[in-house]
């Protein structure tokens, strides 16, 4: 995720209607060709889990380029978050993740345009203007941990006076040496090491600069952090102890919008994931099903985790299209070996799968019923 330059301006247009994916545009197609309920939008979510700190409806976000170009980065994309659940973010380099949580922080530049709805409890993200953002969410509603986080540290200020000046700006710790104490307390939750505080961002690894990033986000308390690749840079060993770390912040209340590459960080840490390809989300579900039974039903996830040098390691076969000039209909069929005549038209997210012909479920026993899709396995 890109950091907030000064100069970044944000276009967020007037609300979306039902049924019209696109705030501004001569063709209104921010979103594609057509769009559907998602399970949660449907109404398909569990009733039991608590009420979401974050729902997402038909979230769409283009950006204009020269020439009349444009990239719909992100396309039609729903999901909520609730308090003391993780909600995993999947998907190969360059699918949109990223551009997704900038919208949600008001982080977009300016040549972006965004449709659809984001509500932080009752505030729409999407429309939200930018003293609100900067005041009230980011940090306070939102804690952020960014995809570089050198990025956005100052680099004349050491550690330990971003740490200092954050609990002073987001908790109510008054006094030097109390701040000093709370500072420490927040390294080390983080496993930022003490006797680092005191240098500068410049004389961090990529992994410690991540640690900083995390001590910092998680010291406003917020109700719902955004972690972008919070694992980058980290061995194997931190990144298991930074997973844990922030599963207990989730199992505190808090809730979670992880983006990750790392498939074996979203099992250990998720309640549920998304998988995004090309801008849109391809299947949302339990992470028990996901990585358990009856596993990823999208050939594109069922791709991603086949990929795992514990599995096949063998990756999804094609390359990713460019998000500037996507095929129509399914933009993963020119890859899936499932793909038919049919997957010419957009299919939407049903249940969990966005797919015209997602991977069948095993039989759950002797006397289960199969569908005709089942038949194609
Ligand atoms: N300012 C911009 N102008 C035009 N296109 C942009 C801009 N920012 C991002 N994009 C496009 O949005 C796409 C999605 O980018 P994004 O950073 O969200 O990917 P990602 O899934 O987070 O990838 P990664 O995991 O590598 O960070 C990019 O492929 C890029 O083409």
């Amino acid at each position: 995720m890109s950091a907030a330059p000064a100069d970044c301006a944000r276009v967020t247009e007037e609300p979306a209607r039902a049924g019209d994916p696109v705030r501004r545009g001569a063709a209104s197609t921010v979103g594609a060709t057509r769009t559907g309920p998602t399970a949660e939008a449907a109404g398909g979510a569990d009733p039991n889990r608590p009420a979401p700190v974050l729902s997402v409806r038909g979230l769409s976000v283009r950006f204009l380029l020269p020439g009349g170009r444009r990239v719909d980065a992100v396309a039609d994309a729903s999901f909520d978050v609730a308090p003391g659940e993780c909600l995993a973010l999947i998907g190969e380099s360059g699918c949109g993740k990223s551009v997704l949580a900038s919208a949600l922080l008001g982080l977009l530049p300016a040549n972006s345009r965004t449709a659809g709805h984001a509500h932080l409890d009752d505030l729409d993200l999407l429309t939200a203007d930018e003293p609100t953002l900067a005041r009230t969410v980011r940090g306070r509603r939102v804690g952020l941990v960014p995809q570089s986080p050198a990025a956005h540290l100052t680099p004349v200020r050491t550690i330990r006076s971003h740490i200092e000046e954050t609990v002073a700006r987001l908790t109510g710790v008054r006094g030097r040496a109390a701040r000093r104490k709370a500072a420490e307390q927040a390294s080390q939750r983080a496993e930022f090491p003490r006797d680092h505080l005191d240098r500068h961002p410049h004389e961090l690894s990529g992994g410690l600069a991540q640690r900083a990033a995390t001590a910092l986000a998680l010291i406003g308390d917020a109700p719902l952090l955004l972690a972008d690749e919070p694992t980058t840079g980290l061995d194997r060993d931190l990144v298991d102890r930074t997973v844990d770390e922030l599963r207990r912040h989730v199992d505190d209340g808090h809730a979670l919008l992880m983006i990750t590459h790392d498939l074996a960080a979203a099992e250990r840490i998720a309640d549920r994931v998304a998988v995004m390809y090309a801008g849109r989300i391809v299947e949302l579900t339990d992470a028990g099903a996901f990585f358990g039974s009856p596993g990823p039903r999208h050939p594109y996830s069922r791709g991603l985790l086949e990929a795992l040098p514990e599995r096949s390691f063998a990756p999804v076969p094609g390359l990713p299209p460019e998000l500037g000039s996507l095929p129509g209909g399914c933009a993963f069929a020119p890859r899936c070996d499932r793909a038919t005549d049919t997957c010419g038209a957009l299919p939407v997210l049903e249940n969990t799968v966005a797919c015209h012909h997602p991977v069948p479920a095993p039989a759950a026993g002797p006397h289960a019923t199969r569908t005709p899709e089942d038949t194609r396995a």
